[in-house]
């Protein structure tokens, strides 16, 4: 037994990794092969309420950790994971050096007792459970509030998670003050969005996290496993050797998601206590539940167990090149600013991958950002209000109309609501875009010529030989399928109303486009060969010669 659990500690974990030989062909992570620190730089096993006795703790022997694989491959957790990386898992045996003998022994094992069923995976469970029951030296990391990471479920939040309705440390967050600004603030950012949904689950009891060693505790365990395999999967080219041994080293602790008592991810790291710097080894998410937000809560879960139970300011780590960007996410950088004689030495090397530190800020409520993040917003917003009036809302414009699109009243700009209240007056009319074809200050006047002008042409486009076509809007009872091709139909007799309204073309330009939208119709609907395409094209032409010599007649007036 002794053998078996010493690889566990720093000295065995080195000799092992300094023959790693990772042969998986990568598929989420960049090759991230491993170059451990050397047995002469590795620090003092620094102390730790988790670095207990490994011989007599709780996991003891690869028996230990093959009858609870066995099991852990039989539940329903993971068990997807599981059966995909078996065959690779069984492959890559031959590649380990002979420090991992003791894990091919775990891996087989694992296959057999997969193989052999239930059965014989809860006789297993059975022998853990009696061993771990006589062991005094199991190490349980528990909550600030004295409970138990990873309590039964169904029990509300667990782990290091603050309860509902309460605030991190140094902040005090008042469950009706957190209501009122949730309520008068409608929209939230997707950040913030994903935040309070899943802590909305974590308060209904479907989702925790929980923070854990390797503790012997029968659950514990399993959801340990599954995560395993979840890194296994999703870091292809980590050694699964070197995964299970981290993951099962009683120095290092696993942050996990749980939902409905499956594993669906979370960090391995390793507290460094007297340095108060943790390393994190590992994260992932399982590949299904990726991108909705659970990394980032669950290095928020992270930062505050760190921070309230391990007393650490930064967290180092060797981020995938994949990753960086989800890591900068979460804060990190790529500038190291934590003095290197605090973490240098202790941190194991890799190849490929780019070292990058956090550093955790002391009063933060990392599982209640969202709500910091809305206090923000509701101080920011009640600072615009003090200062402009953008949050009036007024009532909208009647913009109801009658027959021809004409608007059963006309409004008068000045009476449009909050027109004034914004600072609009009635000499900035200049600005507007509504301008009557001449530079005239006497609208009436203007808006009369140009009625007569339009009249005029609309007269003589209705008299030309052409303009049987247009001069009534298309019956759909006789071309059923007009409408269904011209969603913006025109004729002469629409145009003529609008005309006659003196309210609805304000500007020339108004005229004109309906007139060329009826041509452009009749072009749409008809091939080029039939009458109405000819006869569209006659009576435009015949407009414009009528635009072009009425308004020089129109310059010459002027002029
Ligand atoms: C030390 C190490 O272990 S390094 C290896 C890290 N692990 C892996 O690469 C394994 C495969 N990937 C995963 O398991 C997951 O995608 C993780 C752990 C990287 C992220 O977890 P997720 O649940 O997907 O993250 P989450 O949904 O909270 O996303 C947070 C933000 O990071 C972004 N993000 C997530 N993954 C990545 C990535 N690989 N690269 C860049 N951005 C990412 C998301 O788009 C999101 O951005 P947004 O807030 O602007 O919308």
């Amino acid at each position: 037994m002794d053998t078996h659990s010493s690889h566990l500690t720093a000295p065995n974990r080195s000799r092992s990794s300094q023959s790693p030989s990772p042969s998986h062909s990568s598929a989420t992570s960049s090759i991230h092969k491993r170059k451990l620190a050397s047995d002469d730089h590795a620090p003092p096993f620094p102390p730790s309420s988790l670095s207990a006795d490994t011989r007599d703790g709780a996991l003891t022997s690869n028996d230990d950790l093959e009858s609870i694989s066995a099991r852990g491959g039989g539940a329903d957790s993971d068990s997807d994971e599981d059966s995909d990386e078996e065959a690779p898992e069984a492959a890559n045996a031959e590649d380990s050096d002979e420090d991992d003998s003791s894990i091919r022994t775990f891996t087989t094992a694992r296959l057999d007792a997969a193989n052999a069923g239930v059965g014989s995976g809860s006789a297993r469970n059975t022998k853990i459970k009696t061993e771990n029951l006589s062991s005094s030296a199991t190490v349980k990391i528990e909550n600030s509030d004295g409970t138990k990471d990873g309590g039964a479920q169904g029990t509300g939040p667990a782990g290091p998670t603050a309860p509902a309705g309460s605030s991190a440390p140094g902040i005090v967050v008042k469950e009706d003050a957190t209501k009122i600004f949730t309520e008068n603030i409608q929209t939230s950012g997707a950040y913030s969005a994903r935040e309070e949904s899943l802590k909305r689950e974590e308060e209904a009891g479907r989702l925790k996290f929980v923070c854990l060693a390797n503790d012997g505790v029968d659950e514990h365990m399993v959801w340990l496993i599954g995560l395993k395999n979840i890194f296994a999967r999703q870091l292809p080219n980590m050694p699964k050797e070197y995964i299970v041994r981290l993951v099962m080293d009683r120095s290092h602790k696993s942050v996990m998601v749980i939902r409905r008592n499956l594993v669906v991810g979370g960090i391995t790291y390793r507290p460094y206590i007297s340095q108060k710097f943790g390393e994190i080894a590992f994260c992932a998410i399982t590949a299904d539940e990726q991108v909705k937000g659970y990394g980032t809560r669950l290095m928020n879960h992270l930062k505050q167990h760190a921070r309230d139970v391990d007393g650490l300011t930064h967290f180092l780590t060797y981020a995938d090149n994949n990753a960086v960007g989800y890591f900068i996410k979460q804060g990190f950088t790529k500038e190291i600013h934590l003095e290197k004689d605090r973490w240098h030495g202790y941190i194991k090397d890799y190849d490929g991958g780019i070292l990058m530190e956090c550093k955790i800020d002391p009063k933060l409520p990392y599982t209640d950002l969202s709500t910091m993040i809305r206090r923000q917003r509701q101080a920011i917003d009640e600072k615009i209000r003090e200062l402009s009036n953008c949050h009036i809302v007024y009532s909208g414009i009647d913009f109801q109309k009658k027959e021809a699109g004409i608007p059963k009243k006309i409004i008068k700009v000045e009476d449009i609501p909050g027109l004034r209240e914004a600072g609009w007056t009635p000499d900035q009319w200049g600005h507007s875009r509504f301008r009557i074809v001449s530079a005239s200050t006497d609208n009436a006047i203007q808006q009369k010529h140009l009625t007569a002008f339009m009249r005029s042409l609309l007269k003589s486009l209705n008299d030309h030989v052409d303009a049987w076509p247009f001069k009534e809007p298309v019956d759909a009872r006789d071309v059923p399928d007009y409408y269904d091709i011209i969603k913006d139909p025109m004729d002469l007799k629409t145009m003529s109303k609008r005309v006659e309204s003196e309210q609805y073309y304000v500007t020339f330009e108004m005229f004109v486009a309906d007139v060329k939208r009826m041509f452009a119709n009749a072009r749409t609907y008809n091939s080029p060969e039939t009458i109405y395409y000819k006869c569209s094209t006659r009576l435009e032409s015949h407009f414009q010669s009528k635009v072009h010599s009425g308004l020089q007649s129109v310059n010459k007036i002027q002029q």
